[in-house]
């Protein structure tokens, strides 16, 4: 098996006049969370179809598991799970005659479908509950569901696209909490779509950025953050004068340190640096003038604000 996961060349898609997907070159290694991220209409989907070999690319090459996906779409669907926009379930059906019905689809043998079922559902905190129609469930729990069917045949990859859409910031969190933990165990590479940046941060060790089909940026989301913005030192306090500000920047050592912005805001001073220093410092030079130093934070820039600077340029 190769060592990506997943490995595209130059992968185009386009509807008509529309381009979906706009020369992909994308490797994504084994036992990662990979989130691809994108506003609506980006690409998204287009990319998990094309894997699976449900769309034919209209140019460039994609494999999947070490099967190409123009040709072994087969193979590729057997070895991977996928959550689409779809959950797949039956309503009428219980929690546990759903994966019953998908665990028979697999074929998978009478002893072990049944310790397969028990420990998914147990992950996902639904064994309590296998016996209650699906139909009456939240959309939480029918999320929780459709991933513990994606993984019944344990598949080294799974495709989630927009896993916690439309569910509650509580029930989202709780789906998060389930998809660590199930990568946890079971070792699973996840190919995860979202526009959500909080869901990326906490998830993924290396996310995608996509616009209008096209590749923007890759990395483990620090260093896109590393990439996007110099960090800051915020200092809260009382009595950034401007007398105390003109003092500060003529301190030898902060031309050393390379401030690029000083912010004064009432309450708070933002300074911009090239890169992390220690505080102590600066923190001294503001106390000696005159400055009452409440409390100092560094930060470094949001994926939210990597991704908006990213869709802006
Ligand atoms: N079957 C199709 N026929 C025509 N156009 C399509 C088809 N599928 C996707 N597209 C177009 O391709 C582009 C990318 O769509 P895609 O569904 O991949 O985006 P997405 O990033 O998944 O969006 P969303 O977050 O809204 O699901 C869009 O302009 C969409 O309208």
């Amino acid at each position: 098996m190769s060592a990506n996961a997943i490995r595209t060349t130059q992968l185009c898609r386009s509807f008509g006049s529309v381009t979906a997907l706009d020369n992909l070159s994308l490797e994504v290694p084994q036992g990662i969370v990979f989130g691809f991220l994108g506003a609506n209409g980006s690409g998204k989907t287009t990319t998990i179809r094309l894997l699976l070999g449900i769309l034919e690319p209209t140019a460039g090459q994609a494999e999947v598991l070490g099967f190409d996906c123009r040709t072994h779409s087969h193979a590729i669907r057997q070895r991977t799970g996928a959550l689409l926009e779809h959950p797949g379930l039956y309503e009428r059906l219980s929690a546990e005659d759903n994966l019953e019905f998908y665990a028979r689809a697999w074929r998978i043998p009478t002893a072990k479908r049944r310790s397969r079922i028990q420990e998914l559902l147990s992950h996902m905190g639904l064994w309590q509950r296998r016996h209650q129609r699906v139909g009456e469930w939240s959309r939480g729990m029918k999320q929780k569901l459709a991933i513990a069917r994606a993984m019944l045949h344990s598949p080294p990859l799974i495709f989630l696209d927009e896993p916690t859409i439309g569910l509650d910031p509580v029930a989202a969190a709780a789906l998060r909490d389930n998809i660590q933990e199930m990568v946890a165990r079971e070792g699973v590479t996840v190919f995860l779509t979202t526009h959500n940046l909080a869901e990326a941060e906490k998830l993924c060790q290396q996310v995608g950025v996509i616009r209008q089909g096209k590749l923007l940026a890759v990395g483990h989301p620090d260093e896109l953050r590393s990439q996007a913005g110099n960090p800051k030192l915020e200092i809260i306090g009382r009595g950034f004068t401007a007398n105390a500000i003109d003092w500060l920047e003529s301190q030898p050592l902060i031309a050393e340190i390379d401030i690029s912005k000083i912010n004064n805001e009432s309450d708070r001073l933002t300074i911009s640096l090239h890169q992390f220093i220690s505080a102590a410092p600066i923190v001294k030079m503001l106390v000696q003038a005159g400055v009452e130093v409440e409390e100092v934070r560094k930060l470094s820039p949001t994926l939210e604000e990597v991704f908006l600077s990213l869709m802006e340029q």
